[in-house]
């Protein structure tokens, strides 16, 4: 079915889930039902500061997309991808390097990954205020579909999430909300592709390497496509599952800044999938979400579990940044800056006076 509201495009198929035995992460999953009342948010809150604190990632259900709404954002994610030709998306790349955003086309191999091979991984960022950039063609009939997918991460999604973690931080419910106003924020598309093996092989098989998201919260909208790993406490990678029309939330290092550590940016990377899942496209679908520009990254010190819990120094002698330095210190420097090894495995680059660490 289409009309002027649903123009139609090709279904995209996401590929068969995988029948390899993988070492998945035991993530816990919420369930966003109960956030509709004061006593359902006080239960989850305390289920998702377990999980911020143990695991840093957690599955969110029942977020207001059907399976059928969920499927239309993959079907509309692919259209930038599979329906715009290679020159034109060199026109409507992003100028991550000089403007330190990410609006636009992260074309293919702009990333150095590891020994001179570079990423293969297509991005396509928008941000929730779908004005600020212009759009190749073939995604602008669709631009009303993606502006309320926007809202619809803020304010249905996004906002719930965070009061939960203020009250995890014994906060007024809206003290995250009000520092996330409807701007500044940005949402991705995602696609990879299979590399060579000789390019497996010098990367030993990573595609992303481990790092932190440097906003506030993650939103990842799951796919079949195993290839995510996050960083478990005992230092080994655990796999990401996919659950069906779930979401996968993970803090990102302004949170860890806001809440002075208690809630940790955890370490993920991407690597090669299974073999069986090696010959197809991976497309994900993203709201990387942020706090407003102005906000100065500071722990939230009238926060009592902060004050208990003592304050994570990563501002040793420098001012903390503000959301927008820090945005843009990250994304102008991420695969383009010469990193330093240090012990094995960790590579570092110094952002606006904070180490930054690059992991295997
Ligand atoms: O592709 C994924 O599953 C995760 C990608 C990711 O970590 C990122 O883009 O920051
Ligand atoms: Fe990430």
């Amino acid at each position: 079915m289409s009309d002027a509201l649903t123009p139609e495009t090709p279904h995209y198929i996401p590929a068969p889930g995988t029948q390899t035995l993988l070492d998945y992460a035991d993530l816990p999953i919420i369930d966003l039902t109960g956030a509709g009342t004061p006593e359902g948010r006080i239960a989850l809150a305390a289920q998702a500061r377990d999980a911020m604190t143990n695991h840093g990632f957690f599955y969110v259900i029942n977020h207001g997309y059907k399976s059928e709404q969920t499927k239309r954002i993959f079907d509309i994610a692919d259209v930038p991808f599979a329906q715009v030709e290679d020159e034109e998306k060199q026109v409507y790349a992003g100028t991550m390097k000089k403007t330190g955003s990410y609006q636009g086309y992260k074309l293919r191999q702009y990333w150095h990954i590891d020994n001179g091979v570079r990423d293969q991984l297509e991005h396509y960022n928008i941000n929730r205020d779908i004005s600020k950039r212009a759009h190749p063609p073939a995604l602008r009939p669709f631009l009303p579909e993606i502006a309320e997918f926007g809202r619809h991460n803020h304010e249905e999604v996004l906002h719930p999430i965070l009061r939960l973690l203020a009250l995890g931080l014994e906060l007024p419910e809206e003290a995250l909300v009000n520092l996330h106003g409807y701007s500044a924020v940005g949402e991705t598309y995602v696609s990879s592709y299979p590399r060579s093996k000789e390019e497996e092989l010098k990367t030993n098989n990573v595609w992303l390497k481990g790092h932190t998201d440097f906003g506030t919260i993650t939103i990842l909208y799951s796919q079949p496509v195993a290839a995510l790993q996050i960083l478990a406490k005992d230092g080994s990678w655990k796999w990401v599952k996919h659950i069906e029309n779930a979401l996968v939330i993970n803090a990102g290092d302004a949170l860890e800044f806001l809440s002075g550590g208690f809630y940790r940016a955890t370490i993920h990377r991407v690597v090669q999938p299974p073999v069986d899942q090696q010959n197809y496209t991976r497309l994900g679908v993203f709201y990387f979400a942020m706090t407003d520009d102005s906000v100065v990254l500071a722990p939230l010190l009238e926060s009592p579990v902060i004050q208990r819990a003592g304050v994570m120094k990563v501002f040793d002698g420098v001012e903390p940044p503000t959301m927008e330095a820090w945005r843009k210190g990250r994304t102008a420097a991420y695969g383009q800056s010469d990193l330093k090894p240090t012990r094995k495995g960790v590579e570092e680059e110094v952002i606006n006076g904070v180490v930054v660490k690059h992991y295997n």
